[in-house]
């Protein structure tokens, strides 16, 4: 499970002095993976193959007095990152280019920010961790940007996770997957997609999220 900013998911049962996720997010500053699966149950962590996750903090920080009641004023989006993607900028360059996931992430949540609304970004090579994200974003966030990376071709958990969460979606491929492998051409999101961009490089998160906001501009939010 991964969440930023939100109230209300310590866990009560954590043994004392165990490290809740709701805990490991506040010391968040910047980018942090993470170990999931510490917090609830787990008292011998030798025995755990855990899941990670790249948590981005939210801006402004979770520790913002009143970051709770933001929630009723700002729109969030998640950004999802799926696997191989904490490779960016070494991973292929002639491919995916030179910048980096913390690039992706900042150009995000400027543009973002430019349009009045908030960024979680996660990046996992964890199908399920990619999953347990996306089905809290139905608590607290008002679309999803995501970059599947290879589960675009293979995934259908991962598409009934977004079609169950009835958020508005923007699928994005940095490279221009019709011009690849023909394995590529096939998506298992882009059917539920509200949008999808590929062969832009960075920039198609840019568009992903503007095209986003437009969107959720038209569908307001019932109350
Ligand atoms: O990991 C990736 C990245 C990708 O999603 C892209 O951004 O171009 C394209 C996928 O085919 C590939 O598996």
């Amino acid at each position: 499970m991964v969440r930023c900013g939100r109230h209300g998911d310590h866990n009560a049962s954590s043994p004392p002095g165990s490290l809740t996720k709701v805990d490991a997010l506040r010391l968040l500053g910047r980018p942090q993976r993470i170990i999931i699966g510490l917090a609830s149950s787990v008292t011998d962590p030798s025995a755990v193959v855990a899941a990670t996750a790249t948590v981005f903090p939210t801006r402004p920080s979770d520790s913002t007095p009143g970051a709770e009641r933001r929630t009723d004023i700002v729109k969030r989006l998640l950004l999802v990152n799926g696997p191989n993607l904490n490779l960016l900028g070494t991973r292929e360059p002639q491919i995916y280019g030179h910048e980096t996931l913390a690039d992706v992430v900042a150009l995000a949540e400027r543009v973002a920010a430019e349009e009045g609304l908030e960024i979680r970004a996660v990046q996992s090579n964890h199908e399920g961790m990619l999953i347990d994200a996306i089905h809290e974003a139905r608590e607290d966030c008002a679309g999803i940007v995501i970059n599947p990376g290879g589960l675009t071709h293979t995934s259908v958990v991962l598409r009934d996770a977004l079609a169950g969460v009835g958020l508005p979606i923007a699928e994005v491929h940095l490279s221009n997957v019709h011009a690849r492998e023909e394995f590529r051409h096939h998506s298992f999101v882009s059917g539920i997609a509200s949008c999808v961009i590929a062969g832009a490089g960075i920039q198609g998160y840019e568009f992903a999220i503007r095209r986003l906001a437009r969107v959720m501009g038209e569908t307001p939010t019932p109350a």
